[in-house]
């Protein structure tokens, strides 16, 4: 399994290959790796190109799949089952699909031996505030909700946790050091938030307990992307 980075702005940085275009992931890959420790794969690249583009993307970091996986528990599984051979370092799976999806994951995802993926389950997206969480039926605030989730994922066997840079100290705090946790939601000062809605700085999210950031549209819509990955990780103390 990919150990936690121990310190440094830089390895802590997960850009988002977001795009579905395959030459321009990997051109975007090929710029990053070296400078930043982890490469994410998402949907919009992954249902563009498929299990090519994450075969493609690992030849030049440790990949992040993200394809938020969220089913019953034996299609789950199936997915993890599918998945294994590409030997991504990190998979999602969402929080919500319950304690059976997550268990049925990590037994399967233990097939792999010491080469499985980290599994992380997904808390509440960083897209939502109080009133989008209110509109599915939540009454907590994002705050609960995330740590109701978290402590249950964990329980379950996820070996970590994506959540916005607003939770993380929470979590640090109640969970303790163990958890892997993953953070997107981060934004440099002075960049468009776009449609996320719970946010901070990368500093901020470091100092709050993230072990890995997920940045996107900072890096990939900049000019120089590696540039901005390095200015990101200039900003984060330690
Ligand atoms: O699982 C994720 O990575 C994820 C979870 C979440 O709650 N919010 C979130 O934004 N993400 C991903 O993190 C990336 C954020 O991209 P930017 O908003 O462009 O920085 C996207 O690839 C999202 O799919």
């Amino acid at each position: 399994m990919i150990a936690k980075p121990a310190e440094g702005g830089a390895p802590r940085i997960i850009p988002a290959l977001d795009t579905g275009d395959l030459a321009k992931a990997e051109a975007l890959a090929a710029s990053l790796a070296g400078r930043c420790g982890v490469l994410k794969v998402g949907l919009e690249l992954f249902c563009a190109a498929g299990s090519p583009a994450v075969t493609a993307v690992a030849r030049h970091a440790p990949v992040f799949l993200d394809l938020k996986l969220h089913d019953i528990p034996n299609t789950v599984a199936g997915a993890l089952r599918s998945l294994l051979p590409l030997r991504p370092a990190m998979v999602t799976l969402h929080a919500g699909g319950g304690p059976a999806m997550i268990a049925a994951a990590r037994a399967e995802a233990e097939k792999a031996g010491t080469a499985r993926p980290l599994l992380l389950a997904v808390t509440v997206l960083t897209s939502m505030d109080a009133a989008a969480l209110a509109a599915t039926g939540v009454a907590d605030t994002p705050a609960q909700q995330v740590l109701r989730l978290a402590k249950m994922a964990v329980a379950a066997g996820a070996d970590g946790l994506v959540c916005s840079p607003q939770e993380a100290a929470l979590l640090r705090a109640e969970l303790g050091p163990g958890p892997a946790l993953v953070v997107p939601g981060v934004r440099p000062v002075g960049s468009a938030v776009g449609d996320q809605a719970r946010v901070a700085t990368p500093a901020e999210a470091v100092a709050a307990g993230a072990d890995w950031i997920v940045v996107g549209r900072p890096i990939t819509g900049a000019p120089d992307p590696a540039a901005a990955a390095m200015a990101i990780a200039a900003a984060i103390p330690g």
